[in-house]
């Protein structure tokens, strides 16, 4: 009986753990999680701290317990702190020093991604947070119940900063949003989406500081200031949320690594070297808007790379068919969804890229209760190829951006999209949709 050890139990770990266990009967299936819990969705966390749900208990869709039932074993509390990849042996130790030495006969690494701390001065002051597991959201609600905290920072204006600054409004603490480039959530939409964000985010009261780089944070023992190169603010708490890193410790010096630091994978998710495969956060994936490697740090690939991984190890050939890195975010009902690349990354990338944009209102005129919706496509003029796209609207418009992520993985040109047959039903939409409008809009 061949045996597999699984390293991180979470959402790319869970996945790959119920793949074997699921469909192959004839290995040994071991597990190492150093953290408490299993399959922790961080997508939930706004809302909970945001008190839009009644707690944590829904957040969880695995245990120990579950993936015991189906026959693994899983040492929860317990880091693996170094592979032998020659000799095939995992050695790990857990919180009450026990100390584990594995050999294996296939290594699944899903040890997933690193909150990144700037290195600035303040950074260890007492409620200075980061914001990934568990454990971090239970430590911001529980600030969050100290009154004396009425002014919160958020770093990062991305998606973990715009939700929380959602969230900490929700509380009704005074809540500044900091990002080092003029907008939010830049990596994924274009300016002429993001303004509509930006207006969100004051209309329902943040405060915005956008293209301002973080200097430090000031204050005796707890934060209480933090400066920026243009303004000082006063912060009883700061969160930082600046992006993830690939977690690689186990495999510095022996996995060949991405420009990041992710575990180099092939489209079975197999490292650099035989029978050690990397999934989730920790790895690459294939960005098939711009056909190579990429790093997108999302829980549906970690759950698709797991899938992948879980199949390849017990000799089933399965390949990913690539990712989009598509996303969504909903702030105070407000929609933005986003596939592939936005106009502007394409053509930092050098791709002579057009955008199509389209705004109308989502159903027809005499349906009272209506919601503007605005699309864009953003193509390859030379080869029309569907690049990506961006929808925003109050509206659940969410469902039209997954034919998107389809049309860039399959390379369709903008064209194809122009007479595509979309159904109609007042109740929905429109008889002439504003999908096929916008691509009727691609400059020749
Ligand atoms: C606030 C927040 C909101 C998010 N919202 C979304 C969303 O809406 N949609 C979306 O797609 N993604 C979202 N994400 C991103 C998503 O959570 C991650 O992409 C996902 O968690 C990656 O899963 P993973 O299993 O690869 O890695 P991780 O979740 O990082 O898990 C890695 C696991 O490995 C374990 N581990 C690490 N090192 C070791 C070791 N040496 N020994 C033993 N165990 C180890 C850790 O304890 C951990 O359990 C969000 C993230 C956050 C923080
Ligand atoms: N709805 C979702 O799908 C969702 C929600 C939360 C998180 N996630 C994923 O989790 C990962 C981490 O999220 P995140 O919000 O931390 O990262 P992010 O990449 O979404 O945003 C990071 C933000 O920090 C800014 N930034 C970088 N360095 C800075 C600095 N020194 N000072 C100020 N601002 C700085 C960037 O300009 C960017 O706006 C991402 O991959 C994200 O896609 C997804």
């Amino acid at each position: 009986m061949s045996r597999i050890i699984v390293v991180g139990a979470n959402h790319a770990g869970t996945a790959a753990l119920n793949t074997i266990l699921d469909n192959y009967k004839d290995h040994e299936v071991i597990a190492f999680d150093a953290n408490t819990n299993i399959s922790f969705l961080g997508c939930g966390m706004a809302l909970w701290i945001g008190k839009q749900i009644a707690g944590p208990e829904g957040l969880f869709y695995s245990t120990k317990e579950k993936l015991e039932d189906k026959g693994a074993r899983i040492y929860m509390e317990t880091a693996v702190e170094s592979i032998d990849y020659d000799k095939k042996i995992v050695y790990a130790k857990g919180v009450d020093g026990t100390e584990y030495k594995k050999t294996y006969d296939k290594l699944i690494l899903a040890t997933g991604s690193l909150p990144i701390v700037p290195d600035i001065e303040g950074k260890d002051l007492k409620n200075v947070q980061l914001v990934k597991l568990y454990q971090n959201a239970q430590d911001v609600i529980e600030k969050l119940k100290d009154e004396s905290i009425h002014e919160v920072a958020v770093v990062g204006a991305g998606y973990i900063g715009v939700e929380l600054a959602e969230a900490f409004k929700r509380w009704g603490k005074n809540v500044t949003l900091i990002d080092c480039v003029d907008t939010c959530l830049a990596g994924y939409y274009d300016t002429e989406f993001t303004d509509g964000m930006k207006e969100q985010l004051q209309k329902n009261g943040v405060k915005l500081a956008f293209g301002e780089t973080v200097q430090k944070m000031e204050g005796k023992d707890r934060v209480e200031r933090i400066v920026t190169d243009k303004n000082t603010y006063k912060a009883d708490m700061v969160i930082l949320a600046i992006g993830f890193k690939p977690n690689n410790k186990l495999g510095e010096g022996k996995l060949k690594l991405f420009r990041n630091g992710a575990f180099i994978v092939d489209k079975q998710q197999q490292t650099s070297l035989p029978d050690v495969y990397a999934i989730g956060d920790c790895a690459t994936v294939y960005d098939n808007s711009v056909q190579e490697l990429n790093y997108i740090a999302l829980a549906s690939n970690a759950v698709r790379s797991g899938i992948v991984a879980g199949h390849n190890c017990c000799d089933t050939k399965l390949e990913s068919e690539g990712v989009q890195g598509s996303n969504g975010i909903s702030i105070w009902g407000y929609n933005m969804l986003s596939t592939g690349l936005t106009l502007a990354k394409a053509k930092k990338l050098g791709f002579d890229a057009a955008a199509a944009d389209y705004e109308d209102l989502q159903k027809p005129a005499f349906i009272e209760k209506n919601n503007k919706v605005k699309i864009r496509i953003v193509f390859d003029k030379k080869t029309r190829i569907i690049l990506g796209a961006q929808m925003a609207s109050d509206y659940d418009i969410s469902m039209g951006l997954h034919m998107f992520s389809l049309a860039i993985q399959e390379q369709v040109t903008i064209d194809k999209i122009k007479l595509l047959d979309l159904f109609f039903l007042p109740h929905f939409n429109q008889p002439y949709s504003y999908i096929a409008l916008a691509a009727q809009k691609a400059e020749k």
